[in-house]
């Protein structure tokens, strides 16, 4: 069978976007998982740190399910909803859309540009939960906030939220890849404590309402960012006082930059957070597979966005002088 793909990336967490939406494929989450797993494969095949199936909703304007490159499927993604929602709302004809996720349906609107003529969307992230069920974390307390996880590291102290997929998130005064690489691929063994495992980020405070974020994502490894992880680690901040909700939060990764807002919700005392960031086109063309034989798959390049990557480059070289 042959299938469109769009390759596309939120600060080069980079995703694979086919559209169940307008055409039928027939595929069911064993083939999604099969097409996930041998298409994000980045030593012989397109590479991807997952795919986003954009479906038809009853519930919203249309529906996106998520699949990490390691074939799971997460409740949630931040930089990959800024993808799905630049895609559906092109597909619709509309700036703003509301789209089904597994946990919510969550509001995704084009907003003012982040960087130069970067196309950039806003995505209200949650439900938030600090509760430790929710993630799930075996605690014998009902949240776990600034605290040492004594199995995973005896000196680290995180803090566990729900966006509403998993997170630890600790805040250091320097970031070594190597050590977020170990503890989180540790974090991620650790099944006594993390069930379905954990994303873990480590997060240094670069003061002026400006923080730098890495990531070790649950299903993918070390991934150049996360925005679910940008904005519980964005939250994090505010609860340690480094920060403050309502005021906008310049947030650095290894890939580019993002915003992210965070709102103290009046009525439930909880929180949600605006992530705001680029959606960025790649390239796009058709794959020729078989399930019968996954591994032979055919892909032919149709398009390349140039012009967005060289755009996307300048703010790139722009974060990277803000660190
Ligand atoms: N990259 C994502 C998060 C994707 C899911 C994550 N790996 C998980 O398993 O929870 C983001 O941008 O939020």
């Amino acid at each position: 069978m042959k299938i469109d793909v769009l390759k596309t990336h939120g600060s080069c967490n980079d995703f694979i976007l086919i559209d169940e939406y307008s055409n039928d494929y027939g595929l069911d989450d064993e083939k999604r998982t099969v097409l996930t797993k041998v298409l994000c494969d980045r030593k012989d095949s397109i590479g991807a740190d997952g795919i986003l199936f954009i479906q038809k909703s009853e519930k919203a304007d249309a529906k996106y399910r998520i699949f990490n490159s390691d074939g799971t499927e997460p409740e949630m993604c931040g930089n990959g909803l800024r993808c799905a929602g630049r895609y559906i709302t092109e597909l619709l004809g509309r700036d703003h859309a509301i789209v089904e996720t597994l946990k919510a349906n969550l509001d995704v609107q084009r907003t003012e540009n982040i960087y130069g003529d970067i196309q950039t969307f806003e995505v209200l992230i949650g439900p938030v939960s600090f509760d430790v069920h929710t993630l799930p974390l075996i605690h014998d307390q009902e949240t776990l906030e600034n605290k040492v996880i004594p199995e995973l590291s005896p000196e680290l102290a995180f803090t566990a939220v729900s966006m509403p997929n998993p997170h630890i998130i600790t805040l250091v005064d320097d970031i070594d890849q190597d050590q977020v690489a170990e503890i989180g691929k540790k974090a991620n063994e650790l099944k006594s404590v993390f069930p379905k495992g954990v994303n873990v980020s480590f997060v240094k405070d670069l003061g002026d309402s400006k923080i730098f974020v890495q990531t070790y994502e649950r299903g993918v490894g070390i991934t150049n960012s996360c925005g679910t992880a940008m904005s519980a680690a964005s939250l994090i901040t505010c609860r340690l006082g480094i920060n403050h909700p309502e005021k906008d939060i310049t947030v650095l990764n290894n890939g580019g930059m993002v915003r992210c807002k965070v709102n103290e919700l009046k009525e439930s005392s909880g929180y949600s957070v605006l992530l705001k960031g680029n959606a960025t086109y790649v390239f796009s063309g058709t794959v020729e597979f078989d399930f019968n034989s996954p591994e032979e798959f055919v892909f032919e390049q149709e398009e390349e966005f140039t012009q967005e990557e060289a755009s996307y480059r300048k703010l790139e070289a722009y974060a990277k002088s803000a660190v």
